[in-house]
């Protein structure tokens, strides 16, 4: 699977841009704040109908217009499959395959798998649980529709029960049996999506400790745990004893979105103990674990955005990197540098073919000096 290519309209700082890619590697360069990542995603907006940075669709529309459109044509089993993706202020963002619109997101997640490694993004450590559960929740996604299914309509019914207890206080009256339905759902669905968490884990740990180990060039005992309260024998009568606690606080206190996934070293929180280099070695083995799996269960390579690796890592783990990618691990690759002249000499030397695009303030151009 490859990206033929991309069109931009008024997708942030672009106001209309065109690029012809190469299947292998693409360089963006450019100076900080030109628009670089903006391309890397735009890419990620096909692939997966959001943004990797902004989850407010109209904060990518270019200032002071009404709307963006995203375009490509992806090359897919050999066959040519046209995505655009529309957002207008105020309306439903569309998105469109080969010309017939999707009615629901979720048909088109998966089609497309795409890993974005940002190694300044450490954040995944060092934030709160919701960075963690999206990232395993957007790699679950992508690879089983019924998960997908099954977390759509946990936050569905999450809502309506927190509206609920919200009512209630409000109104300073409790409706119990009012509860019941929405409790049910959410215990059920709690158990199993906490179940395909657990299963999932079992067979990424083995993945992202091979990666760890290569990235890192040490022998460190890394590991995963996952924190949920819905794997208990008993997680439904806890749950429902729950209840007098969630009506005071207003909201819902037990279910997956409260589970946790803590990463460690030597049995240590690495969000708390880890050095900045473990965290960055363990944050790319995470990504490299989920292209592999992604690869695994798709038979595809997935697309891979690297955005900025040659500033944020040292010369040890973009070596690894590079090894990778001159090994032909990976499939199509967009790589993102300030600095023209040091990809180039990098990127070169592994694919004499790698394109090369310059930005600047919005505008790209092939570069191929
Ligand atoms: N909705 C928008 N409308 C107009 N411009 C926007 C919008 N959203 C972001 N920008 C602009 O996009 C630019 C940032 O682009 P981007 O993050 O792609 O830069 P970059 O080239 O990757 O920079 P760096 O090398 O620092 O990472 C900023 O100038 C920002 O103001």
């Amino acid at each position: 699977m490859h990206l033929k290519n991309l069109q931009l309209n008024q997708f942030k700082n672009y106001k209309q841009a065109k690029l012809e890619l190469s299947s292998e590697i693409n360089c963006f360069v450019g100076i900080n704040g030109s628009g670089k990542t903006n391309l890397l995603d735009a890419i990620h907006y096909l692939c997966l109908t959001k943004s990797a940075l902004n989850a407010q669709d109209s904060q990518n529309i270019l200032h002071d217009q009404e709307f963006f459109t995203v375009f490509g044509e992806f090359n897919l089993d050999f066959k040519t499959l046209e995505i655009r993706c529309v957002v207008e202020s105020g309306k439903k963002k569309q998105l469109i395959q080969n010309g017939k619109s999707i009615e629901k997101m979720s048909e088109h997640i998966g089609l497309l798998p795409v890993v974005m490694i940002a190694p300044d993004d450490t954040l995944l450590i060092k934030d709160g649980s919701e960075e963690r559960r999206r990232f395993f929740d957007n790699m679950l996604c992508q690879l089983d529709k019924t998960y997908l299914e099954s977390l759509v309509r946990y936050q569905h019914f999450l809502k309506q029960r927190n509206a609920l207890l919200k009512q209630f206080a409000d109104t300073n009256r409790v409706n119990k049996p009012l509860l019941e339905p929405f409790d049910r759902e959410i215990i059920q669905l709690s158990i199993q999506i906490a179940k395909a968490r657990e299963q999932f884990l079992e067979e990424y740990k083995p993945l992202l400790l091979d990666h760890y180990a290569d990235i890192s060039g040490q022998q460190e005992d890394i590991s995963i745990q996952y924190d949920s309260d819905c794997l208990v024998a008993d997680f439904e009568g806890n749950f429902l004893q729950n209840q007098p606690k969630d009506l005071i606080l207003k909201r819902t206190t037990m279910g997956i979105h409260k589970d946790d996934f803590i990463f460690e070293i030597d049995n240590y929180p690495i969000k708390k103990f880890g050095s900045q280099g473990q965290q960055k070695s363990f944050v790319i083995a995470l990504k490299l674990a989920q292209f592999e799996i992604f690869f695994a269960h798709k038979e595809t390579k997935p697309i891979l955005l690297l955005d900025d690796i040659f500033d944020k890592l040292d010369d040890l783990r973009i070596e690894k990197l590079m090894k990778l990618v001159a090994n032909h691990k990976f499939g199509q690759l967009f790589i993102t540098d300030a600095r023209p002249e040091r990809s180039k000499s990098i990127l070169q030397e592994i694919d004499s073919n790698a394109k090369f695009f310059m930005v600047d303030s919005g505008v790209v151009s092939v570069w191929d000096q």
